[in-house]
């Protein structure tokens, strides 16, 4: 499968940058020049300007674009609702939130034809997409290209790939996505996904809440983290189909599709700062210790959308990429901790350093949930074999796990009992008691 398309994702161009104000043409001279909305726009194209915030938001967090297309967007016949599969949307009000360490097993091979959209699996969320609060997790499998449409009204999609890549037919070109890489859709930009393997297999953070931004380094300084140059968007490629196409529509929890006479990726010029993307998560510059104690994960943040209290965010996309390990006297694993955030943690490849990662453990496209306040940390191997380490530099090279933390809470959907590891909580059985004072009976509570 994918021969073609393998060869278009390895010849793909793109534009450079986080945030940029990029321009992109396929056909020379359609975009207009000085201005936005000309009387005619060239070529015959329709303008049209896509929000990605409110007009007035302010200038620093304002994206939108203009993009110039074949037919308008507004040229297509009413939706109507379909099967919602196993795509569940906030409020999350099927079950009641779990203060237990949940973990899964990958999903399983899924039916044959199922495309990305089909494949799609809630495990859980918060917030409320009305609101434009919150966030869902989402598992996908799939082993078939669509030959649909697909756009989410209710939030931005950050795509994690953890088995086969991607080829991302978006509105404003194409863009390959390997696991490795992440690739981030905006709310309502329309695509189609093509394999580039038989199957595809891995995570969906649905944003609901502000755009997802690079944090602020502070001290950190000017440079590091995941640096701005890196991020990658499409450049302008449409598609000119004329014939029936299936449109399917993300909306306010519901999926509703329309049959086009048209594809609506059929964007042939664009410009502005609201665009698809994707990023090699290897590139991240990993800050770490270079004296002793673990520091907080929140030095691997890629990406954060911040919610209404500064520093408190509605959902941080964190990275645990390859580094260096060289803290003196330090339990160098993450620690032991009670977290006021809600932690869903994913595996892209190999191991995570708290946890085993064999057969039933903490494995590739498998996936962990410590709620707020929910006690966590290494496993008892873990704990043991590194309490005694000897403490040389060491590479942690063979893993590259995620984390998708946020504010709230997050629900589980009514199906995400499936797949659950029975006996997760064992991983912290056993650990031992080392404490015994000698005075113990003076210290004693009455
Ligand atoms: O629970 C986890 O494994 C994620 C995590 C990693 C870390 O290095 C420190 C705290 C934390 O929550
Ligand atoms: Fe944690």
């Amino acid at each position: 499968m994918g021969t073609e398309a393998r060869k278009t994702a390895e010849g793909l161009t793109y534009l450079t940058g986080f945030g940029n104000e990029h321009s992109s043409e396929a056909v020379p001279g359609a975009l207009p020049e000085g201005r936005n909305s000309p009387q005619r726009a060239p070529l015959g194209l329709y303008a049209e300007q896509l929000s990605g915030t409110a007009f007035t938001e302010p200038r620093a967090h304002n994206r939108r674009s203009w993009l110039y297309r074949i037919r308008p967007s507004a040229a297509h016949p009413a939706f109507t609702r379909i099967d919602n599969g196993a795509i569940r949307t906030g409020p999350f009000t099927e079950t009641v939130p779990d203060p237990n360490r949940l973990r899964w097993n990958p999903l399983p091979e899924p039916a044959p034809g199922t495309d990305f959209v089909g494949g799609l699996w809630t495990v859980g969320g918060n917030g409320d997409a009305t609101q434009r609060t919150g966030m869902a997790v989402h598992l996908y499998h799939a082993n078939a290209s669509m030959d649909r449409v697909f756009s989410d009204a209710d939030g931005e999609l950050l795509i994690v790939p953890e088995h086969g890549g991607l080829l991302l037919h978006t509105e404003f070109g194409q863009l390959a996505a390997e696991p490795g890489h992440f690739a981030l859709i905006p709310r309502g930009v329309r695509f189609r996904v093509t394999l580039l393997d038989e199957t595809a297999r891995g995570y969906v953070c649905e944003n609901y809440g502000t755009h997802f931004r690079l944090p602020d380094l502070g001290p950190i300084g000017a440079n590091g983290l995941a640096n701005p140059r890196d991020f990658r968007a499409p450049v302008a490629a449409y598609e000119h189909v004329e014939g029936p196409v299936e449109v399917v529509n993300k909306f306010c929890g519901n999926l509703w599709r329309a049959e086009y006479d048209h594809s609506p990726l059929d964007v042939v010029a664009w410009h502005g700062n609201l665009v698809p993307y994707v990023y090699d998560l290897r590139r991240f510059n990993v800050i770490g210790t270079i004296s002793y104690d673990h520091p907080d994960p929140s030095v691997f943040t890629v990406l954060t959308s911040p919610s209404d209290t500064p520093g408190l965010a509605g959902v941080d996309f964190v990275v645990f990429a390859p580094r260096w390990l060289v803290g003196e006297d330090t339990f160098r694993p993450p620690y032991f901790h009670r977290n006021v955030m809600s932690e869903y943690m994913g595996l892209i490849e190999g191991a995570y350093d708290a946890k085993s990662s064999g057969e039933g453990g903490f494995v590739p496209g498998g996936g962990s949930l410590h709620n707020m306040m929910s006690a966590h940390g290494p496993d008892r191997e873990t704990f043991e074999r590194a309490s005694k380490a000897e403490l040389k530099p060491q590479r942690l090279d063979d893993g590259l796990a995620f984390m998708f933390e946020t504010r709230w809470p997050i629900t589980l959907a009514p199906h995400a009992g499936e797949h659950l590891q029975e006996r997760y909580d064992d991983v912290w059985r056993g650990l031992e008691r080392h404490f015994r004072p000698s005075h113990w009976r003076f210290r004693q509570a009455p």
